[in-house]
């Protein structure tokens, strides 16, 4: 690791000393500030950044930044959510890939989440920060105003800053435990048996049953559904509780990009295959060699990729841009859209026979408002996983608020829910949540096609479905704790067409 680094062993030494002084710190913001502060002075740059992702895993923030010598601790500056003007980062961010500029042109390239100065930067790391589970946690950037090679100590301030992440998680957990009013709450470890997806519903019973059967087989998956009910969770979840964990993994969305650089991001390039292509460049299917290529939207690829496309999942291999050459590569490749593929084929915007080379193996997601018993599920481990993950006390939910989440439709599904979350939890000051912290509209969409009636019985059932859960499907508990005589609730279970058996294999979650 330390091969390329000018005075190795003082280089050693000095990031033993930043492990051991980010060991003992105790506060995310200690942790932050110590981490910028080691990153620019082990890289001997002017800048360094730490960004981190919120909860609901999509608001990217700079935390801390050490600039010229200072520490600075910005008032949680949020990069715009469309990333507008800081591409860079959007692209280290989603690919999970370090992305390194020895040379930075600011005519080529927006850095615009650098500090302005009389010099343009003229070198640039930025390393996607993970967790145990390689889920991207953050960005690190360090950055110089001349162009240099920043590229030797990569791997020492990855290490560095994975560190740094894994001791903020692991702040929260003590606290926990040392609180016995929270023992109860403390989250669960994600169910082997739901591959860390949450939901109890038939529909999604269905689906956990699909993935468990495709974790060894590699067969080419795809997974449909409306936007924001889980479909890249899903592909994680194939990838992570499957044989090629320790592989990469690596999501690509087709429709975030024109088609020619999609061609040589998929497949990669040779030198002189174009203009400016001054150097052979390794595809994201060399990349993820060993593991899984997840494709977004696969329905928005263009026409002439999807026949190049078609070749590598009969072939297994692949032709760079510009080589006469083929390789193999051993890429499990999970593919996902939100659009009716067969109507795509019908209008001529798909290729028939890659159709039916992806729908080998489908997995339908459920949109949210199909599985309506799932919400208070979500909408609690949500709020858990939120708590402890900006260490503050669990907060308890009020009826009210329950009810009101129970009978609300969710257009943008799980996204919807856990956004609401994120604000609600925000805007509660104490413990306790309320319908004002969600504040939200009179139920739309098909709420006007259904009775009064229907419309309580949907509530009714929610919370009963709900409260069962959270007794382990133990009936006399349940009714206590509605203040139903238990042949009340019974009846209403009967009325309302609620399954006994389905509710005892649930966990049990604690509520208010
Ligand atoms: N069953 C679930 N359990 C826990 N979290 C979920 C579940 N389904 C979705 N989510 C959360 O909802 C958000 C959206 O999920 P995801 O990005 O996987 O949806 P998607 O269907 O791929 O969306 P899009 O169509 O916009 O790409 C993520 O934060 C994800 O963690």
């Amino acid at each position: 690791m330390f091969a390329q680094i000018p005075r190795p062993l003082q280089f050693a030494e000095s990031m033993l000393e930043r492990f051991a002084a980010l060991s003992v710190l105790r506060t995310p913001s200690a942790l932050s500030s110590a981490l910028v502060e080691a990153c620019a002075q082990l890289s001997d740059c002017t800048l360094s950044q730490l960004y981190l992702l919120d909860v609901t895993q999509t608001r990217l923030s700079l935390c801390a930044q050490w600039y010229q010598g200072q520490l600075q601790m910005p008032e949680s500056v949020s990069v715009s959510s469309d990333y507008s003007d800081m591409h860079l980062l959007q692209y280290c961010l989603c690919q999970n890939r370090p992305l390194l500029m020895n040379n930075l042109d600011a005519d080529l390239h927006s850095t615009a989440f650098l500090p302005d100065g009389d010099q343009p930067w003229g070198s640039l790391l930025c390393l996607p920060l993970t967790d145990e589970q390689q889920h991207v946690r953050g960005l690190l950037v360090t950055a110089s105003r001349t162009p240099g090679e920043l590229g030797q100590m990569d791997e020492a301030l990855l290490m560095l800053g994975n560190f740094a992440v894994a001791q903020m998680q692991l702040l929260g957990r003590p606290r926990q435990l040392a609180e016995p009013a929270a023992v109860a709450t403390q989250i669960s470890a994600p169910s082997r048996e739901h591959f860390g997806l949450i939901g109890e519903s038939a529909g999604m019973k269905q689906v956990y049953s699909l993935i468990s059967k495709v974790l060894h087989n590699p067969v080419t998956v795809l997974i449909t559904g409306e936007t924001g009910t889980g479909k890249e969770l899903v592909a994680r979840a194939i990838h992570d509780f499957g044989l090629r964990r320790s592989k990469a993994f690596i999501a690509l969305n087709c429709a975030a990009m024109p088609e020619n650089l999609l061609e040589s991001e998929l497949f990669g390039y040779r030198k002189g295959a174009f203009s400016g292509a001054d150097r052979d460049h390794k595809g994201l299917f060399d990349a993820a060699d060993g593991g899984t290529l997840f494709l977004d939207e696969i329905g928005d690829m263009p026409l002439l990729l999807q026949a190049k496309l078609l070749r590598v999942l009969q072939e297994g291999e692949l032709r760079p841009l510009g080589s006469n050459e083929t390789h193999k590569v051993d890429v499990r490749v999970v593919t996902a859209t939100h659009h009716q593929l067969l109507e795509q084929v019908q209008a001529g915007l798909f290729r028939e026979d890659l159709f039916y080379r992806l729908t080998h193996f489908p997995i339908h997601l459920p949109p949210l408002r199909e599985r309506g018993e799932d919400i208070l599920l979500l909408a609690r481990e949500f709020v858990e996983a939120a708590c402890s993950f900006l260490q503050r006390e669990q907060c308890r939910w009020s009826d009210a608020a329950l009810e009101q989440l129970a009978s609300h439709e969710f257009p943008g599904n799980v996204r919807e829910l856990k956004g609401l979350i994120a604000r609600a939890l925000l805007l509660c000051d104490g413990n306790l949540l309320l319908p004002e912290h969600f504040n939200l509209p009179g139920s739309p969409n098909n709420e006007g096609q259904l009775s009064l009636r229907e419309r309580m019985e949907r509530v009714e059932r929610n919370l009963l479905v709900d409260c069962l859960r959270k007794n382990q499907g133990n009936q006399t508990s349940a009714a206590t704790e509605l203040g139903l005589p238990r042949r009340t609730l019974l009846y209403r279970m009967q009325r309302l067409n609620i399954c006994p058996a389905e509710l005892k294999a649930s966990r049990g979650k604690n509520n208010a």
